[in-house]
């Protein structure tokens, strides 16, 4: 069964229809990622799993249980954390601060049993330093756990958010366009962790991503939306040439070079 599963998803701003029919599933501790040209959809597609926006059509539902018409912290009590495209750290709290206000929900036993493996850890569940302290280590950022996070580098900025994010303990994680602005080693270190997110914690990821290198060799599967509709899906050497796909890139200019040169040199 598919841990999350949206049927015939469609959502209209005036005249535009931004989501249009999408029928998306994914499987449980999968890495999906979801790619088109600017202004495809991609972002409205999260807001609307995420419950930010209401469908006008369609269902949404997590590991059997409806999410359509619950309010955003309900979808995240649920089992669903996202980040967002722009980073939306507190900049006046610690990178600490900054995990414990993420951590909303109660702690899930499995969850952290993977999370701390071999550590000795008395458990207490209202201990959020020592939460954040076992994300920021999990992140990497544990040389950051005082200092204010506008102080981190852009790349622990992201990851900053995704240890936020972890600290709901989800079952799905929704990364928006987690690799935007980072440098190239950023980023292969952002690839290494997300495969632990899916791997030691066993939390499915979905992505949002313009870096094609990144999705080519991280996605097991790939979903491609153009004008809110859904023009591919499949595995990454399936989706990479498809025709639909290099003609939905080539028809936004810039976005054409990223596809056609990241997603070639993958092959
Ligand atoms: N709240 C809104 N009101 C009106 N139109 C919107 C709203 N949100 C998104 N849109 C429109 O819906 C379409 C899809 O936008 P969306 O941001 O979901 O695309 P995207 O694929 O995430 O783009 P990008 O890759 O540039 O982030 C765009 O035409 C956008 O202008």
């Amino acid at each position: 069964m598919s841990l999350l599963d949206v049927q015939h998803l469609t959502k209209t701003f005036g005249g535009l229809t931004a989501v249009n029919d999408v029928t998306f599933q994914v499987p449980e501790r999968s890495i999906i990622s979801v790619i088109g040209p600017n202004g495809a959809g991609k972002t409205t597609f999260f807001n609307l799993i995420t419950g930010i926006y209401a469908p006008d059509r369609g269902t949404i539902t997590l590991a059997g249980q409806n999410l359509v018409g619950l309010r955003p912290d309900q979808v995240v009590s649920a089992g669903i954390a996202r980040t967002f495209q722009n980073i939306r750290l507190f900049p006046s709290m610690t990178a600490e601060e900054n995990i414990m206000l993420g951590r909303g929900t109660r702690l899930k036993t499995g969850f952290w049993d993977a999370v701390l493996r071999n550590r000795t850890f008395h458990r207490d569940e209202d201990n959020a330093h020592e939460t954040a302290s076992v994300l920021l280590d999990f992140v990497g950022l544990s040389r950051w756990r005082g200092e204010l996070s506008t102080n981190l580098p852009y790349g622990d900025q992201r990851k900053l958010e995704i240890a936020r994010a972890l600290a709901t303990t989800p079952k799905l994680v929704l990364l928006d366009e987690p690799a935007a602005g980072m440098n190239p080693r950023e980023t292969e270190d952002l690839k290494a962790l997300i495969r632990r997110i899916r791997d030691d914690l066993g939390v499915t990821v979905v992505l949002i991503e313009h870096d094609m290198r990144l999705v080519m060799t991280l996605s097991e599967n790939i979903t491609v939306l153009d004008y809110g509709t859904k023009i591919s899906e499949g595995l990454p050497h399936q989706v990479r040439n498809d025709p639909r796909v290099m003609e939905a890139y080539l028809g936004r200019g810039a976005a054409a070079g990223e596809y056609g040169k990241e997603a070639g040199q993958n092959a």
